[in-house]
């Protein structure tokens, strides 16, 4: 699938310290440490209800990743997917009379244009499981040569499961209890309760094909795949076996990203999948997590549509820090169009403060797993002190201007 269009990212001068991270498999921030090339694989929409300000806050953290990995010299190679095939997405076009491949062609485009408009980096490849098929289909395969994988004993439908045991260290990613991954497990799409399988919280890697689903033949009978084989297959197959990120929302966690984890490592023998796995804390609105099944959705392009700039939109969201749970509301974004004004005035002045300690200071602040609260404030502080006509200097504006725009992606 086609990425979303390029951003420019300008270059500035010097680097910063090492970003680090909170890693959710070892409960601690960490310095990141990539090779030259980082790889980064974060979990893509389901094309439905896109793009709301939950997923919006989700990639944004992930740009700011992006951005400071390239801030430090590193190039990113990042991948992303789309599910636009799985059950949630039928049941949507179901419910709407919709045909599923539509309303994901029309969803997908959607969130192209909210991720130019908010100035998030695209991804280097940009994947959807459809188009994705036969490597998916390929992976099973490998997985239940490896036996890693088994049919469950189901005349009639016989689908493959993974055997969450194959990999020797499951559970390491989220480290959730059995008790836990059960009920998990089945709030998001698992069938731990299914007759017949190993142990219950085993994913489902390929679901034989049944009366009225859309199907694809493969070595493994028709059918289509479960939903965590398919980033795992995506990440293996352009990132390799190890790579530095994999993230997402909270809500990832498990089971999506403990079986994404699995998948790989059950194949490949190198363990751990990624080194950070890194996840968003999730947005809400009236005090409940914004997502589909509670409908309490706000939408970019309907921001969009009502004039609202999408870089105040990307600093309401920068507001808050992105592992914390927290909630949209007006107030954010009416404190951000005003902080947005001061910083552009702020930078049209012919002169402000000596900008080096403040580049220094976003830096350190974005480095410390993203605190972009003091990020903000800094920028703040000279702005402040540049509208107070406290500075002489007459290259700070356009140093603010650079680093704000490199760093945190919003355009004064
Ligand atoms: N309310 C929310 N706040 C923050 N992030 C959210 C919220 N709702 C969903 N997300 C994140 O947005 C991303 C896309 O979510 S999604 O559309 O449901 N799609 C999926 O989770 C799968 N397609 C991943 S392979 C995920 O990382 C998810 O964790
Ligand atoms: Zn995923």
């Amino acid at each position: 699938m086609q990425p979303w269009a390029p951003v420019d990212v300008p270059r500035l001068e010097g680097s910063g310290p090492p970003l680090r991270l909170h890693d959710t498999s070892t409960g601690r921030v960490r310095p990141t440490a990539p090779g030259p090339e980082a790889t980064m694989y974060v979990c893509g929409i389901t094309p439905y209800d896109a793009t709301h300000l939950g997923h919006a806050a989700t990639y944004l953290a992930f740009d700011l990743v992006n951005r400071y990995w390239r801030d430090l010299g590193h190039d990113v190679h990042y991948v992303q997917n789309v599910t636009d095939i799985d059950d949630p997405l039928l049941e949507r076009a179901a419910r709407d009379q919709d045909d599923w491949v539509v309303l994901g062609m029309r969803e997908t485009a959607l969130f192209r244009e909210d991720m130019e408009a908010l100035r998030v980096v695209p991804p280097r490849h940009y994947i959807g499981a459809v188009e994705a098929m036969g490597e998916i289909a390929e992976f099973v395969g490998k997985l239940l040569a490896g036996g890693s994988a088994y049919r469950i004993d189901d005349p009639e439908f016989p689908d493959v499961y993974f055997d969450s045991t194959a990999s020797g260290h499951f559970g390491y990613e989220s480290n959730y209890d059995e008790q836990t991954m059960i009920a998990l497990s089945r709030e998001r799409g698992g069938d731990p309760d299914r007759p017949g399988k190993r142990h219950p919280a085993d994913a489902l890697l390929w679901r034989m094909a049944r009366e009225g689903e859309p199907s694809w033949e493969s070595d493994l009978g028709a059918g289509r795949p479960g939903w965590h084989v398919e980033c795992a297959a995506i990440a293996l197959n352009r990132l390799g076996d190890q790579i530095d990120l994999n993230g997402g929302g909270s809500d990832l966690i498990f089971p999506h990203h403990e079986f994404g984890a699995a998948h790989a490592e059950a194949h490949t023998g190198v363990h751990p999948f990624a080194r950070h796995y890194v996840h968003t804390g999730m947005i809400g609105l009236d005090g409940e997590k914004m997502s589909k099944s509670r409908g309490n959705l706000v939408f970019v392009s309907k921001l969009r549509a009502d004039d609202v700039d999408p870089n105040a939109v990307r600093l309401a969201l920068l507001s808050g820090h992105y592992r914390t749970d927290r909630a949209w509301t007006d107030d954010l974004l009416e404190a951000a169009q005003q902080r947005l004004a001061r910083w552009r005035e702020a930078v049209t002045l012919d002169a402000g403060p000596d900008a080096t300690e403040t580049v220094a200071n976003l830096r350190a602040h974005l480095a410390d797993d993203l605190d972009t609260p003091r990020a903000l404030a800094a920028v703040d502080a000279w702005a402040g002190a540049a509208l107070e006509r406290r500075g002489t200097d007459a290259a700070a504006p356009a140093t603010i201007r650079t680093a704000v725009d490199a760093l945190l992606g919003v355009k004064l």
